[in-house]
């Protein structure tokens, strides 16, 4: 059975980090960029990013393959597209709930156009925390260009939109959250909002931070409720439902890194191995890689080292087509995560110069000395060991040379 989540919420990376820790191995599809580099490289579990529609998740699925719905309580045309796709292809549908919280003595509207009427009928600032998705419709709001205070992921698209829209940069508020209790206090104090508005977003979703700080300081709460009841599991149940399902047993993840890397000695004629970075350690890789005849195309914006670029800039998805494998060897995290989950979505070997856990395939101390070649790697966790065991073992394999 083959296990595909959607995701893009922290209950959906949660689960993905639960599967990952007991060797499980899924396909996880999240809608935005942002969505993907959230992710930390996991073992087998592979992340793609991009939105899609009914056709393109039933493109995904078939009837062997279970597919956990861990999209945001409120993407309900998501949620729409998966349950289309899966009663369309067979495939089984799981969806993963965010408990509601209780939220007494708070008023509530049904849906967005509810909020705008009771906006209507309420005057004061608002700090508006529902997101940039249905940020047009408060434009309805009478004065909303003083009164309205979103508060958006700093992402350059939504900026874009909040702009296009015509809120002044006075009044958007750009952050990631999790938000605190105190944060959210010292943003309705700054703004002078009076009310807050908020979806019911969960434990996860920082609902009981966001009512904390309106108890204390005496803001109203306007809360838009979830687009429908669901039928679900939360993520206790589904953690135990899927690990009855897939036979999962305790964390093996650990086990598994532990293990020893298998010395696979290929030929790389002609192979083409891409490189990215042009530092110190992109440098040493690429000598041994074409000492051992591998076509070594190069990718950096700048060549520290002087190996010679193939391309002059920064890495781009389509630098791996067609590559054997690759090294990432940038000295920016970010870039050698994201190049980690590309080559794992494509089933490419990937050494990560900064991230052992992410790696697919160690780079090793190579000695070669009378006829043998020997490749040394450690468990991870020791890279002085490997550098001084080869060393000695350079040593020794000199004494056949003849
Ligand atoms: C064998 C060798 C091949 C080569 O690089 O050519 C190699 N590392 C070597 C040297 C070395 N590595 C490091 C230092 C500086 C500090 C120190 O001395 O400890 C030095 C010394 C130096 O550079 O002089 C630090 C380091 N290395 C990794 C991390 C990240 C992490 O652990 O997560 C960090 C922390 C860096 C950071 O976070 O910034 C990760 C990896 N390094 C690997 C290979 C892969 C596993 C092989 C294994 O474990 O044995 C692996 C997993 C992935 C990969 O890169 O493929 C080469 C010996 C060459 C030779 O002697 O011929
Ligand atoms: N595995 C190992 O053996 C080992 C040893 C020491 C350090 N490290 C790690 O290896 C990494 C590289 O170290 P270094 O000393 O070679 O760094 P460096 O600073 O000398 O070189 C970094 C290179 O990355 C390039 N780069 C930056 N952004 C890029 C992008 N978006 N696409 C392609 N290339 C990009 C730069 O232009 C530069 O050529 C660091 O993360 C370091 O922590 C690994």
């Amino acid at each position: 059975m083959r296990l595909v989540v959607f995701s893009g919420t922290s209950e959906g990376h949660a689960l993905c980090r639960f599967l990952s820790a007991r060797g499980a191995v899924a396909d996880v599809y999240v809608a935005t960029e942002y969505g993907a580099a959230v992710m930390e490289p996991m073992p087998g579990v592979a992340v793609h990013e991009g939105r899609l529609d009914a056709d393109g998740i039933a493109a995904l699925v078939d009837a062997e393959t279970l597919l956990v719905d861990a999209t945001h309580p409120y993407a309900a045309a998501v949620t729409d597209n998966l349950r289309a796709a899966c009663a369309r292809t067979g495939a089984q549908y799981e969806r993963l709930l965010r408990p509601a919280l209780d939220a007494a003595g708070v008023a509530a509207v049904p849906d967005t156009a509810a909020a705008v009427a009771w906006l209507n009928a309420h005057p004061g600032k608002v700090l508006l925390t529902t997101g940039s998705k249905e940020l047009e419709a408060y434009t309805a709001v009478e004065g909303w260009r003083e009164r309205l205070y979103p508060r958006v992921l700093p992402s350059v698209p939504v900026l874009e939109k909040c702009a296009a829209l015509g809120f002044a940069g006075a009044h958007i508020i750009a952050m990631q959250g999790p938000f605190s209790r105190e944060m959210n206090a010292a943003l309705l104090r700054q703004t002078g909002a009076t009310i807050l508005v908020t979806k019911d977003t969960g434990a996860s979703g920082g609902f009981a931070e966001k009512l904390s700080a309106a108890r204390e300081t005496g803001v109203t709460v306007l809360v838009v409720a979830r687009p429908c009841a669901e039928n679900g599991r939360t993520l206790e149940e589904m953690q135990a439902y899927l690990a009855g399902k897939l036979g999962l047993a305790g964390p093996a993840r650990a086990q598994r890194e532990s293990l020893p890397r298998f010395p696979l000695f290929v030929s790389l004629a002609g192979k083409t191995c891409v490189v990215f970075g042009a530092g110190r350690i992109a440098a040493r890789r690429i000598g041994v890689l074409r000492r051992f005849g591998a076509r070594v195309v190069t990718v950096a914006p700048e060549d520290r080292a002087c190996v010679g670029l193939t391309h002059c800039r920064g890495y781009e998805k389509s630098d791996l087509s067609g590559a054997f494998l690759a090294v990432a060897a940038t000295d920016d995290r970010t870039v050698n995560r994201r190049i980690a989950r590309d080559c794992a979505a494509r089933d490419i070997p990937c050494s990560v110069a900064d991230c052992a856990a992410a790696s697919t395939f160690f780079f090793p101390a190579v000695c070669e000395g009378g006829g043998l070649t020997v490749g040394v790697v450690s468990d991870g966790s020791a890279h002085g060991k490997t550098a001084a065991a080869a060393k000695r073992i350079r040593a020794v394999l000199e004494e056949f040379d003849d």
